[in-house]
């Protein structure tokens, strides 16, 4: 059995406590969403319309649904890759490798979904079961967790997350102890990262679009733009995924509660939160008001796209002609940062982007409710909390080189703001 390790990482998320809490807020915040979305006054602050009982979250329907969708993501997983990527050198010197076939389960599902439907599969019958299906997936992500926390109980003490290694069993499972539990070449946290919840999330999207056309004769133009921009998002994801080996979650935080629940059921049940707004709240959108959103988005995955890409070529192969030109500081370990090109606009030019689309996701539902601006809130909450966390790992990792970097590049996410 390994002993814990990093006992001395300074705890995160308000440490035990914060993570006990944590663990009931996530669930509990994600059925308000859901049920508030349905709702008549639709207040992201009030109460929920009601409790629902057992009846309303327990189908052993929804679950055999739910564990069919989580069985035939793993079998496009295991499918035969394009590209078998090498992830970023671990403790012990090794390197993982990761099959590159996440855009290919994303069409094969299309495909399936398709044939499915022209079969007679009724998806807009979907959004009647997300509560159940939300049940299922926390279900799923707690028992889940539970198995990661006793593999890492038979891990060697390299195969470690830096942090989720305090001794506190209730912290630990919470964030996670072992840093990329496997089995065989099935990589939990790589596979639940990027394909069950994020292509979830766009069918949700879609299965709401098809009721509205039942509903109404036709989805409506803020439907038609909350699902292309989810899209787009997700199918960039997908279509970058090597990319999703430099994050953080993948270098630094150990798989657990946090991230399992995170990917499995916060991104497809709350990412939804608009198209699920609008089915009950239709809203009214010019053309006008519709071409500025189109714009909004646009500029923020020009800049999403522009800073990760950048960063991704350069920690890639520094000498690539596309970022050969930018101007670096060189740090201790050997590794460079850029300071100029999008990385010498703020520290995290990627962040931005991805705020500016939060926001055109929410536009499209008018400024009457407060409700579907909840993923622009948490978004920035968590990207604000998760800078923080980046600051003092690069502080750690590139100590005076990063001092300098933010004396050259100060500002954080915002330019001249934050
Ligand atoms: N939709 C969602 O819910 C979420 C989306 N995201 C998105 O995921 C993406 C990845 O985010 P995240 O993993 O947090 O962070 P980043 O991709 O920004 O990675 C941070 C790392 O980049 C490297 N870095 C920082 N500054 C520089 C520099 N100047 N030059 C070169 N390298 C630098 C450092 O690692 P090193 O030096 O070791 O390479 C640092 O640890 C972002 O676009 C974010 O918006 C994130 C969270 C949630
Ligand atoms: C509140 C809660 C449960 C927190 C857990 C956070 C997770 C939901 C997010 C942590 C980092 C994420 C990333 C994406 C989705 C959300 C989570 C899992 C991401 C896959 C979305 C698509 C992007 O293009 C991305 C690949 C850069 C991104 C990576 C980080």
């Amino acid at each position: 059995m390994a002993p814990p390790q990093g006992s001395r990482a300074p705890l995160e998320f308000g440490g035990p406590l914060g993570a006990a809490a944590l663990l009931l807020l996530l669930p509990a915040t994600m059925f308000h969403l859901l049920l508030v979305a349905r709702s008549g006054p639709a207040r992201l602050l009030g109460p929920p319309p009601y409790l629902p009982g057992p009846e309303a979250l327990w189908s052993p329907r929804a679950l055999l649904l739910w564990l069919a969708w989580l069985g035939l993501q793993a079998a496009l997983y295991l499918l035969p890759a394009r590209k078998v990527a090498e992830g970023q050198e671990l403790k012990d010197k090794s390197r993982l490798r990761y099959p590159i076939n996440g855009f290919q389960a994303l069409m094969l599902t299309a495909l399936l979904v398709g044939l499915g439907v022209s079969a007679g599969l009724p998806l807009g019958a979907l959004p009647e079961m997300l509560l159940p299906l939300a049940f299922a997936a926390t279900l799923t992500a707690f028992i889940f967790s539970l198995f990661l926390y006793v593999k890492a109980l038979l891990a060697p003490a390299s195969a470690l997350a830096p942090g989720g290694n305090s001794g506190n069993p209730i912290y630990d499972f919470f964030l996670g102890r072992e840093l990329n539990p496997r089995i065989c070449f099935f990589d939990f946290k790589y596979f639940c990262e990027l394909r069950p919840g994020l292509i979830g999330w766009v069918l949700i999207n879609l299965a709401l679009l098809v009721q509205e056309a039942e509903l109404r004769g036709s989805p409506s133009l803020a439907m038609w733009l909350v699902n292309g921009f989810q899209l787009l998002y997700v199918g960039d994801a997908l279509w970058h995924e090597e990319a999703v080996l430099t994050t953080m979650d993948i270098i630094h935080d150990g798989f657990g509660f946090m991230l399992a629940f995170g990917d499995l059921a916060w991104v497809p049940f709350t990412y939804s939160l608009q198209a699920q707004f609008l089915l009950y709240h239709p809203q009214a959108l010019g053309l006008p008001m519709a071409s500025v959103i189109c714009l909004i988005n646009a500029t923020g995955y020009y800049i999403f796209r522009g800073a990760n890409s950048q960063k991704n070529t350069f920690r890639k192969n520094p000498s690539d002609p596309r970022v050969a030109d930018l101007e670096t500081i060189a740090t201790a370990t050997g590794r460079q940062l850029l300071v100029s090109g999008w990385w010498g606009m703020v520290r995290h030019p990627n962040y931005l982007g991805d705020l500016i689309m939060a926001l055109a996701w929410s536009l499209p539902c008018g400024v009457s409710h407060l409700l579907p601006y909840f993923y622009l809130l948490y978004f920035t909450a968590l990207l604000v909390h998760r800078e923080a966390r980046d600051e003092r790992q690069c502080q750690q990792k590139y100590g005076l080189a990063w001092h300098e970097y933010c004396r050259r590049v100060p500002y954080r996410i915002v330019p001249y703001i934050y």
